[in-house]
């Protein structure tokens, strides 16, 4: 038995699902027919309970390569359908065994549709989820106790404490790596590889970097990863000295929030946000559409319609949400139009999710290799 409570008070009947015990976290819901690993193990999930509304989860079983981190990031899972027996050639063990494992309280067997509308008309809200109490009353009055996602500084939580390396890979006899600064504000696996597989030396580094930190790795590029929390409660100033300086950079998600707080644009929350693999955005600078991985609750307010002038060049909105229109990348040029800086809402290293948007990268590469307007081709 476990019960779900919304702190709006409405409350759902279910079944225990990994481990038992009491959760809170803010309940927002994935899109996502497939990629539970790298979602449950997203740092930027880190104090969300996380609903799936594809009703049958855990089919696959664990494996041990699918993983975005060490560990299971979610407040907590809440599932319609479970797996009653996992198959596939690389699973390791069941995901029931995996959140007990964990200690990740889950819950399975509620109307997870239902669940999802009412997020979807009333946005994502606070939740608990318990198998130890039984009055929802109880339960929803320490719901109330919960801080809220507005406001929450998280990245300093998930970040690595030290430095490391991901050493560069794929490249010719003599060739000199491009070496990368990246912030690791809750950063996934799959980025840093991404890069390591096109020749980039990554200087994983905590969330806390100062430019100095940033300047020691002797960087041709910075990134910013994605992340948990606010955006408006991170300290842009690292990023700003990097801009002053014209260092290419790069941000996925937190990374492209914090960019625009860098450039002096504000962000807001969304109503219940993006999650899941399946979001149409506009490339607005080559005109195409690609379908692309989804995790925010957060936006950047810019303009879409025109260029904003800052202190580091000319701002514009590169990539749009084609479902409602939000900013999904942003994008800085020189007074003679180089692109100088470039990020994306979005997720380019798509774990799990399609590759449509991984030329990113690529770009990445292009604007440290001083071909910026290769870019546009
Ligand atoms: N995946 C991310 O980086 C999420 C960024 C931010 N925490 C948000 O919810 O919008």
């Amino acid at each position: 038995m476990a019960i779900l409570v919304l702190e709006d008070g409405r409350t759902f009947h279910g079944e225990t699902y990994g481990a038992e015990g009491e959760t809170y976290g803010e309940a927002v819901f994935n899109t996502g027919m497939t990629g539970y690993q790298e979602t449950l193990t997203d740092p930027s999930y880190h104090r969300q309970v996380v609903v799936m509304t594809a009703p049958h989860i855990g089919n696959t079983g664990v494996n041990d390569e699918d993983p975005e981190s060490t560990r299971i990031w979610v407040a907590g899972y809440v599932v319609r359908d479970p797996a009653r027996r996992a198959s596939n050639w690389r699973s390791r063990r069941s995901l029931d065994d995996e959140l007990r494992a964990q200690g990740v309280v889950g819950i399975s067997g509620i109307d997870t549709r239902a669940l999802t509308r009412h997020l979807r008309d009333r946005g994502a809200m606070r939740c608990g989820i318990s198998t130890t109490e039984t009055d929802p009353e109880a339960l929803l009055a320490r719901v109330l106790e919960q801080p809220q996602m507005k406001g929450a500084d998280l990245a300093g939580e998930v970040s690595t404490k030290d430095a490391y390396v991901v050493p560069a890979q794929n490249l010719a006899p003599g060739e000199k790596p491009f070496v990368v600064a990246a912030v690791d504000l809750g950063i996934k696996g799959m980025t840093p590889a991404l890069m390591a597989q096109r020749g980039i030396e990554v200087h994983v580094l905590p969330s806390t970097a100062s430019i100095d930190d940033v300047l020691a790795v002797g960087p041709d590029g910075v990134f910013f990863s994605n992340g948990p929390g606010d955006p408006a409660t991170a300290d842009v100033t690292t990023l700003q000295a990097v801009l002053e300086r014209g260092i290419p950079y790069f941000g996925i998600c937190f990374g492209n929030q914090l960019f625009g707080r860098a450039l002096g644009f504000g962000t807001y929350k969304l109503t219940y946000g993006h999650r899941g693999i399946n979001q149409p955005v506009m490339d607005r600078t080559t005109g195409k559409v690609e379908v692309t991985a989804h995790n925010h609750g957060f936006a950047v307010d810019a303009p879409l319609d025109k260029a904003s002038e800052t202190p580091y060049g000319s701002a514009t909105v590169s990539h749009v949400c084609l479902n409602d229109d939000v900013v999904e990348g942003l994008e800085l040029r020189s007074a003679d139009g180089t692109l100088k800086a470039f990020s994306v809402q979005y997720h380019p290293e798509a774990a799990a999710g399609p590759h449509d948007a991984a030329y990113l990268f690529d770009r990445f590469i292009d604007l440290m290799a001083g071909s910026a307007e290769g870019a546009n081709a």
